[in-house]
């Protein structure tokens, strides 16, 4: 039997898997590095714990499982989205990366949407928002102008991890759209937004499709990871377009909603022409000349982690989680909104905060938690309503990610969205779609389709109830005004974030 291993370089975790030839998980292993917050809004990671924990995941992986080094064919990336990894000549970062959920930037959004007017969606497809790349790359040119003139390469998270494995810098086309240096439709770096901002071409690496190879394993790489030198590495792309084939959405009509530590709803796009107005996310896929389109909530899963780290003291997520079937729809009046970070859809608001409305003293820890799961799913609603107003039929949703371990959370997104929710055997989205880049790369498959259709098999499903699907449109309309009403709030409380 031969194997291929897939990467998924997520924000809490590096997570590896290895998969036979019918798609079985063989094995898993997972390494947590820290997120380094130094102010109110900064969200960063040393590139090397990525690197580190990458190469103990797969020695782990390949150890545990007991399989032969020359019987593993490939291995390929899904890495977090837009992260900055800026490099010297000589290769090694210059600082920590700035990633997705940093708020930083909104003086350089503001400069880019006014600098570049109507081409900015014309080219790149995506407003300006403070989690994209260039912005940052702007940033680090205001702020930081001695280390911006070390440069000699930008890159991506898991791009990044996979020139440390291989020692070729390259990106794919999936995770280069998320800089806003892409010319999404015509697929190259934009020498107009480039040279707009006084960015050299020579920062940028070469872009590739995300089921080419990139070469092999450095032979340093290979003894650290147990694996062998002739091991082929595959480009591999953005975990939400690895996400997207690991959810086998590879033709219109499929959608998905992923709770990792963002939130995504996502669908097919077949017309690269297609016009979102840059209401949400128009990225290139996975899948060779496909699309795909996204709403983005910048802390979902966070959302739920930061509560049980604040008030859970020391449960696991099981443990918080238990009980929460008993609170009726609607969490006795107690309404969350996740904007623990800002948000991205449909409030692009750097700004904006999460509150609990209603608290009242008959709620337990058990209202809470529930809360803070309905509040998150109101908000991927939000993202899935835009993309049914757009035209798309939703009928069902495949779910992916950690939130889809909780089944009535998978039970309540039913119920919020209304749709089907599909759960697959395995809910290692991005690992599962990147290391079906890999065995499509290695020749296993003749196309992308044909190892989904090997590979993945739906395991449960859950459909909504309608007496509590009624309950919870009408609850989504009183969390829908929240935003408005506590906009300006927030501008008042923000003198005092520190
Ligand atoms: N047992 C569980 N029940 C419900 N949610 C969970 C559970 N385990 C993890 N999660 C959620 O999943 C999130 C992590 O998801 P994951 O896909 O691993 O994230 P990332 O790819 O961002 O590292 C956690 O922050 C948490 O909100
Ligand atoms: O910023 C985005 C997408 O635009 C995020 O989805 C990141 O890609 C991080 O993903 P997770 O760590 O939550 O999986």
């Amino acid at each position: 039997m031969k194997y291929v291993i897939g990467i998924d370089l997520g924000t809490s975790a590096v997570k590896a898997i290895l998969v036979n030839m019918k798609g079985t998980v063989i094995a898993e292993a997972a390494e947590a590095y820290p997120l380094i917050h130094e102010k109110a809004g900064y969200s960063e990671q040393k590139p090397e714990d990525w690197t580190d924990g990458t190469v103990a995941a797969i020695a782990r992986l390949v150890n545990e499982a007991g399989v032969a080094a020359a019987d593993i064919d490939g291995i390929s990336f899904s890495g977090q989205m837009h992260g900055l990894v800026l490099l010297g000549e000589d290769g090694a970062p210059l600082r920590h990366a700035i990633l997705w959920n940093d708020t930083r930037t909104t003086e350089q959004c503001r400069r880019i949407t006014e600098e570049l007017g109507p081409q900015l969606l014309r080219i790149a497809k995506n407003q300006a928002l403070e989690g994209f790349t260039l912005p940052k790359l702007l940033w680090v040119q205001q702020n930081e102008p001695d280390l911006f003139a070390r440069a000699a390469a930008f890159m991506l998270p898991k791009d990044y991890v996979r020139y440390r494995l291989t020692g070729h810098m390259a990106t794919d086309y999936s995770d280069a759209a998320g800089t806003l240096l892409l010319d999404v439709t015509e697929k190259q770096w934009s020498t107009a937004i480039a040279d707009a901002f006084g960015l050299p071409l020579s920062l940028f690496p070469p872009l590739l499709e995300s089921s080419d190879c990139v070469g092999t394993l450095l032979p340093e790489m290979a003894g650290k990871t147990g694996l062998s030198p002739q091991t082929k590495v595959y480009a591999g792309g953005a975990d939400n377009a690895c996400g997207a084939i690991g959810a086998g959405i590879l033709h219109p009509g499929t959608a998905m909603c992923s709770i990792g530590t963002s939130g995504v709803v996502l669908a097919y796009e077949e017309n690269r022409c297609a016009d979102y107005e840059g209401k949400v996310h128009f990225f290139n896929h996975g899948l060779t000349n496909a699309y795909y389109v996204m709403g983005v909530t910048l802390a979902a899963g966070y959302s739920l982690q930061w509560f049980k780290e604040t008030f859970g003291h020391g449960l696991s997520f099981d443990e918080l989680l238990n009980g929460i079937e008993d609170i009726p729809a609607g969490s006795g009046g107690l309404l969350f909104t996740p904007y623990l970070v800002g948000e991205r859809t449909p409030h692009a608001d750097a700004v904006i905060r999460g509150s609990f409305i209603g608290m009242d003293g008959s709620h337990t820890l058990q209202h809470f938690a529930r809360a803070v799961l309905e509040g998150i799913t109101f908000s991927l609603k939000e993202s899935l309503e835009i993309l049914r107003a757009s035209g798309k039929e939703i009928s069902a949703v495949i779910s992916i990610g950690g939130g889809a371990r909780n089944e009535t959370w998978l039970q309540m997104q039913a119920d919020i969205f209304g749709t089907e929710m599909v759960k697959l055997k395995s809910e290692q989205g991005p690992a599962m779609g990147a290391a079906m880049l890999a065995a499509y790369g290695a020749g296993w498959f003749p196309t992308l389709e044909v190892c989904a259709d090997a590979f993945l098999m739906a395991s449960e499903r859950w459909k909504p109830d309608p007496n509590r699907n009624e309950m919870y449109e009408q609850l989504f309309d009183v969390y829908r005004q929240v935003y408005a009403n506590t906009q300006s709030l927030n501008e008042g409380l923000l003198p005092f974030r520190r």
